[in-house]
């Protein structure tokens, strides 16, 4: 399923803000069909990597291509291929999860997708509160939709920042799923998380970062408990 170039590549990237240095070198290269982890402690740099490979941050120094698309020079070329789901926010409190899906299917001039729409909620179960406001949700809840809008336009490249956190294991099944099929499309997906075993489950390879630097990739069937401990220590 790979194509010949990888979907997305990561060339020496340093994020700085004001004096703390976020990334410090990362590199990466995931292709086309495959999921890849990004595990790490507290502050080892995953979200900030994931930002940039969502075209939200831009790089301070590096270079950063998803499908084809510069992160330094073409955000919006970005932000047109990924799907994000990002680690904390990007809900409308205010609106239902069905005025996101709209809101989110017209920025991307989708003609079609609202069958995809409430089956995507029905998968996360969130068909009964498909028109309640977010802003009561819980926060599993919320981060169940924030997949949904993810995967909503099946993107080339899928982002998932923490899908696991905080999340049932209804919604856990449902975003393994949308992993699986986003892979059998031929998409590129990256997840970051904190557990060990979903990683494993969602991923065929696992990249360890510690400090923003990338200080191990392997397989993830690779990567025992034992492993991953001495990486982080
Ligand atoms: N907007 C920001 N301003 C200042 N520092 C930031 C900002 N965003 C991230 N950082 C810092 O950059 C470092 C990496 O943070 P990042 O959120 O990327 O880590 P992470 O691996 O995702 O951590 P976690 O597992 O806790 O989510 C941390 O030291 C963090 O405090």
């Amino acid at each position: 399923m790979d194509q010949i170039a990888p979907a997305v590549v990561v060339r020496d990237l340093h994020v700085r803000f004001g004096d703390v240095e976020a990334v410090s070198g990362v590199d990466l290269a995931a292709g086309n069909g495959r999921a890849t982890a990004l595990l790490g402690r507290n502050g080892a740099g995953k979200s900030t990597t994931m930002k940039v490979l969502a075209g939200v941050v831009p790089p301070t120094s590096g270079q950063v291509t998803v499908a084809g698309h510069d992160a330094e020079t073409d955000a919006i070329g970005v932000k047109r291929v990924v799907g994000y789901c990002p680690d904390v926010g990007g809900l409308v409190p205010r609106a239902t999860p069905w005025e996101h899906l709209q809101l989110s299917a017209r920025l991307r001039r989708m003609d079609t997708w609202e069958d995809r729409g409430r089956d995507l909620l029905e998968r996360f179960e969130l068909g009964d509160v498909a028109h309640r406001v977010v802003g009561g949700f819980s926060h599993g809840m919320s981060r169940r939709l924030s997949v949904v809008l993810a995967a909503l336009h099946e993107p080339a490249v899928l982002l998932l920042d923490e899908p696991f956190d905080g999340v049932d294991p209804i919604g856990v099944d449902a975003t393994l799923e949308v992993v699986a099929d986003a892979r059998a499309r031929g998409a590129c997906v990256l997840l970051s998380t904190h557990l060990r075993d979903l990683a494993l489950e969602a991923c065929g390879t696992a990249i360890v970062l510690r400090g923003g630097n990338r200080v191990a990739e392997m397989q993830a069937a690779e990567l025992t408990g034992e492993a991953y401990r001495a990486l982080l220590d």
